[in-house]
């Protein structure tokens, strides 16, 4: 693989470390494993095709052997190879000269302790890639967070705290009580980082997940982990939502109640690691809180959703996994959104709205009548048609069992309209039809200059079908109700993320960057122009990238 013997050579000449990266993933490619733990598989079934991919051209697989293999060893869902790389990366096409800066995105990307394999998507060690752009070159690199649990798997050659779908296995009866205390005090829950970093308006860098313990410190330059972000407020619980919503001026978040089901809404000002109680919402349903993944705002309101996906205290204690893990389907509890005022923490409405099923919220802003009177808020959602199976379609051995059949289940943009003249219902569409973008709708970003406000387009992935995952760019025009997407056959993109150009004045006057993992084993980084959503550039890694979830961008200071 020319580029590939290429780019490592370029990583050499970047800085003295990458040496030593770099002959450490000469090591892996020669077919020899390095680091002890974690990375020594010597059984692992997926080795030799792994292997394969990364010593030689990537050559089309024979037919039988493709057909058999099916997506097994989709690099998209197979762990990454080496602990850290650095180097940079031949460009193909034209990286805007005004794109300086980096863009890091976090995501499970190992998904095994020595020959054990972790069932979900969602449990694996976070791996954390950064594309730094300047004047038109690009510098990339990926390297793990070295989290408690992380470092206690690597040198234990076990898994100790409990990830998303996986528990510890207990060796007697006594362990368990233990269990169950270090539950309640949260000590046995991970600190793996792996859903999203943030960029804070003090300029500190943070790798989070659904654990408030699982927020910690990085340097975006080196990716070392710098240490826990510790909340020095005594609100206390254990799990927030794994999306804040982030600007220069503040940090806000939902911390669920279990025990009296609610959420705290939180704020929290840059250059302090204290969050303030702006209010309290009050659940109208169910035995505890829906899963707040995350939430949107308007420039004046919080929107805070409680989904019939309710938490699950069991759930939590059960040693094996159940349908929905930590989470219940609740339908007849309803499902509710719930505004309140940012500055006084009332609660200005709260309605039922139809069953609904969503990960991600895009965006949401102020309806207002001809005289400027706010007269209802629209929040917008990546929707799953109130099926929960999506869940279940995100088990590694679903993902990786891909043979060609149509499995993603439906999903759309759902638009909540949420009344503020005191009505007790809101409603649920689709802000456009979903066969625009396949019926397939996940991982969405827009213009950050629209937080809040009234928006025309959003970035997401959606489907070409047959698929078992979403594997489109699409751009949404929420305007026109209509779509452009971008696919390319058996790659798996990341979600796109854009990034405006200065001075922009246009809201798609920029691009999205994406992280694509591609079927022959490869990866590379994709620049789409937001205007026109076409290829601007692209730049192949050295190395195939297992698949990633959100993204920030840090401008060069
Ligand atoms: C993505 C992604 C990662 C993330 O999950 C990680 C964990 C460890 C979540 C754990 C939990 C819940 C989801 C619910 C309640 C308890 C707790 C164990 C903290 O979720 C994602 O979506
Ligand atoms: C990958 C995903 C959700 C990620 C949560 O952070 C959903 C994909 C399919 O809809
Ligand atoms: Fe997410």
């Amino acid at each position: 693989m020319a580029s590939l013997a290429f780019s490592a050579k370029i990583g050499r000449c970047i800085s003295p470390s990458n040496a030593m990266v770099s002959d450490q993933y000469e090591s892996k490619r020669k077919g020899l494993s390095f680091g002890k733990g974690i990375f020594a598989r010597k059984n692992d079934p997926r080795d030799s095709l792994v292997t394969k991919v990364a010593t030689q051209a990537p050559t089309v697989i024979p037919s039988l052997e493709k057909e058999l293999a099916g997506d097994r060893n989709h690099v998209a869902w197979t762990s990454v190879q080496q602990e850290r790389w650095e180097g940079e990366l031949v460009v193909e096409g034209e990286i805007p000269l005004w794109l300086n800066g980096t863009y890091l995105r976090n995501g499970p990307g190992l998904w095994h302790i020595g020959s054990y394999n972790f069932r979900h998507l969602f449990d694996g060690y976070a791996t954390l890639v950064r594309l730094h752009f300047e004047n038109g070159r690009l510098i990339a690199g990926h390297r793990q967070i070295e989290s408690e649990a992380y470092k206690a798997a690597k040198n234990n050659n076990k898994l100790c705290y409990r990830e998303f779908s996986e528990v510890p296995k207990l060796d007697n009866f006594l362990a368990y009580i233990g269990e169950l205390a270090n539950l309640f005090s949260g000590a046995s829950l991970t600190d793996n980082a792996n859903t999203g970093v943030v960029k804070l308006g003090d300029g500190r860098v943070v790798c989070l997940t659904e654990t408030q313990k699982g927020s910690i410190i990085v340097d975006p330059n080196t990716l070392d982990t710098l240490g826990k972000f510790e909340y020095s407020d005594s609100l206390g619980g254990l799990i927030h939502s794994a999306h804040p919503i982030v600007t220069d001026t503040e940090f806000l978040t939902l911390l669920p109640d279990l025990l009296k089901p609610g959420y705290l809404v939180v704020r929290m000002e840059p250059g302090s690691n204290e969050r303030k109680v702006i209010g309290r919402v009050d659940c109208r349903g169910g035995p505890a809180p829906g899963w707040v993944h995350s939430f949107p705002v308007t420039e004046h309101y919080v929107i805070v959703p409680e989904m019939p996906l309710r938490y699950c205290a069991q759930n939590l204690l059960k040693a094996e996994p159940t349908p929905l893990y930590k989470f219940e389907w609740h339908p007849d509890s309803k499902g509710f959104m719930h505004v309140m005022c940012k500055a006084s923490g009332n609660i200005v409405a709260s309605v039922e709205v139809p069953l609904y099923v969503t990960f991600h919220f895009i965006n949401a802003y102020e309806e207002k009548d001809e005289d400027g009177r706010v007269t209802a808020i629209i929040a917008d959602c990546c929707e799953h048609n109130a099926d929960t199976t999506i869940l279940e379609r995100l088990r590694l051995q679903n993902l990786r069992a891909f043979m060609g059949e149509d499995v993603l289940p439906d999903a759309r943009v759902g638009r909540f309209i949420i009344p503020l003249d005191g009505s007790p219902y809101g409603k649920l569409e689709a802000a456009l039809d979903p066969e625009e973008h396949g019926k397939g709708m996940d991982m969405c970003s827009f213009n950050p200059a629209y937080l809040g406000k009234k928006y025309r387009y959003a970035y997401a992935c959606g489907a070409q079908r047959p698929c078992n995952f979403p594997n489109t760019l699409t751009k949404i025009d929420l305007f026109e109700k209509k779509a452009k997407n971008w696919y390319e056959e058996g790659a798996v993109p990341s979600e796109p993320f854009f990034v405006a150009r200065p001075g922009a004045t246009e809201e798609d006057d920029g691009v999205l960057i994406s992280m694509i993992s591609e079927k022959n084993g490869d990866g590379y980084a994709l620049l789409l122009d937001g205007s026109t959503f076409e290829e601007i550039a692209r730049a192949k890694f050295p190395y195939g990238l297992p698949y990633g979830l959100h993204g920030c961008w840090v401008p060069k200071k």
